[in-house]
Parts: structure tokens; sequence; C-alpha cells
């Protein structure tokens, strides 16, 4: 199928992603929601209406969340740390179940001094990714504080909210076993799903993001097919629009007026 814009062959979705682990699971079922096939056959209503949704990344610094969003979006992995500053985004362009779909990826800072940057990108957002460090328990502590600041700019239950553990290369299986039972417990308290990735080898990274995209899809047609088309709104074609030039310059310009 030919789409407006293009759609690399390693960015098709056929069959509903898997979750990670069925003890933090957002949703176990194996296929798209009947609702949502029944959508997806009319064809020319989706294509004249691409959709994208917003997923902004936090978490403490150094966790790994630059590394993971280039992992999937570059597939380059850098051993050396570079603060992000501010905030960055990346724009993935998916075809799933046979439809155009396309998903804002938000890279924000850890860390403090530019948290009031980053944290103006929050709003909007359908997923919310919470990262943290396997090698480092603390960091994991604190990625219900991120959620919280993340959440307090969005409507309440408007997200689907992921926990990732990041740097698994790093740890023996057992140390990974130990820390994934941990992080499973807190993502049952945060409501969310969990995923151990490593960014330096590329494990269950692209397996991530495939899930990340197909749910924040699925709910975007669901809402839409509830809302009869009508009403403008995240996950809407119009945030489209969104040029990155213009909003790469917007997101410079928030840098030099804060912090
Ligand atoms: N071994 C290993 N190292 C990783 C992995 N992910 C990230 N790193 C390293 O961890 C450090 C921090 O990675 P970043 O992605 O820059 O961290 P960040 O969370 O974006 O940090 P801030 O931008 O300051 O918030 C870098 O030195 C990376 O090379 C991983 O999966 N495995
Ligand atoms: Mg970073």
């Amino acid at each position: 199928m030919q789409f407006a814009f293009p759609v690399s062959k390693n960015r098709i979705i056929s069959t509903f992603p898997k979750c990670y682990n069925p003890q933090a699971c957002l949703q176990m079922k194996e296929d798209w929601n009947v609702k949502a096939k029944l959508a997806f056959k009319d064809r020319a209503t989706w294509q004249q209406r691409l959709k994208m949704s917003k997923a902004v990344v936090v978490g403490d610094l150094n966790v790994g969340k630059t590394c993971l969003i280039n992992r999937f979006c570059k597939d380059a992995f850098d051993r050396d740390y570079k603060a992000t500053i501010g905030v960055d985004f990346e724009i993935e362009r998916f075809e799933l179940s046979g439809l155009p779909f396309s998903l804002q990826i938000w890279d924000t800072a850890g860390q403090e001094k530019f948290k009031c940057i980053a944290s103006a990108y929050y709003r909007g957002a359908q997923v919310i990714v919470t990262v943290f460090d396997m090698t480092d328990i603390l960091t994991l502590e604190h990625t219900k504080q991120w959620l919280m600041e993340a959440l307090n700019e969005n409507e309440p239950n408007s997200c689907f909210i992921f926990l990732v553990g990041t740097k698994r290369d790093l740890l023996s299986p057992e140390e990974c076993q130990r820390t994934e039972r941990d992080a499973v417990k807190m993502a049952a308290e945060m409501n969310a799903e969990f995923w151990s990735v490593s960014s330096k080898t590329g494990e269950n990274v692209q397996q991530f993001f495939f899930r990340v995209a197909a749910l924040a899809f699925e709910d975007s047609v669901l809402k839409d097919t509830e809302l009869g088309y009508s009403t403008a709104r995240i996950g809407d074609g119009d945030v489209l629009k969104v040029d990155k030039t213009q909003a790469s310059a917007e997101v410079k310009a928030g840098r030099k007026n804060c912090c």
C-alpha cells in the first residue's frame, strides 16, 4: 500500500505485539480489539486521518533514555554520556495492520536544572515511559515521582504507562531476575507495563516500541470511532501538521527562556 509518507520495512507491524512479562502487562490480549479491526476496514477514512500520538520519556539522569530512543530511531549506541539539555524529540512512522501511524517520542532531561524546560512538554502525552537503570535500584524508586509529575500535566486515565529498565547487558542472569522482580512490583503500583531492555545490544528495544505504537494506535482508533470521527483530539491527524524544524525552534527558544 502507498502512503503519503514513507514507512520503512522495519516499521511495519502486522500482528499485535505481545507484552514482555505477563505479570506486568497493560493488556493481555493477543490480537487487535474487535471494534478496532472493524474500524481498520474503513481504510479510505484512516488514510486521510493520519494518526499521531505523543510519548514522553522520563527518568533520572544517566539512566539511558536518550540511548533507548537512539537505538530504536537511529540504530545507534553511544558509550559516552551526553546529558540531554531540556528536551529533544523524534518522529517515527509506522504501518499498523496496513494503516499509517506516527509516534512523537519526546526525550526529556533527567538533570534537575533542566526540569522546568522538560516538564513543559509533558502535556498531551498518550504514553508515559518511565525509565530506570537496572544497575541502580535508587533510580527505580524515583520512577514513581517522575510518573506523578508527568501525570499531573495530563487528564486522569488518559495515558498508557510503561516502566522500562535499561542496561540489562550489565547484569548477570541472577541479578537481572532479582531486579525484574522488584520492577514488576513497582509496575503494579504504577499501573504500568514493565519492559527490560539493553540499548547497547538492542535486546527488546524494537519489541518495546512496537508495543507502545500498537497500544497508542489502537486506542486512538477506538476513541475516534466512539467520537464518530468528529472532535479534534490528541492522537488526531491534526498533530501531524507539527513541523520538525518549527518544533525544534520552539524547543530551542524554550531552553533560552527557562532556568
Ligand atoms: N551498557 C549499557 N550502557 C547504557 C545503556 N543505555 C545507556 N547506557 C549508558 O548510560 C549513559 C547514559 O545514557 P543516556 O541515554 O545519555 O542517559 P539519559 O537518561 O538520557 O541522561 P539525561 O539526558 O541526562 O537525562 C551513557 O554513557 C550510555 O552509554 C545500556 O543499555 N547498556
Ligand atoms: Mg538524555
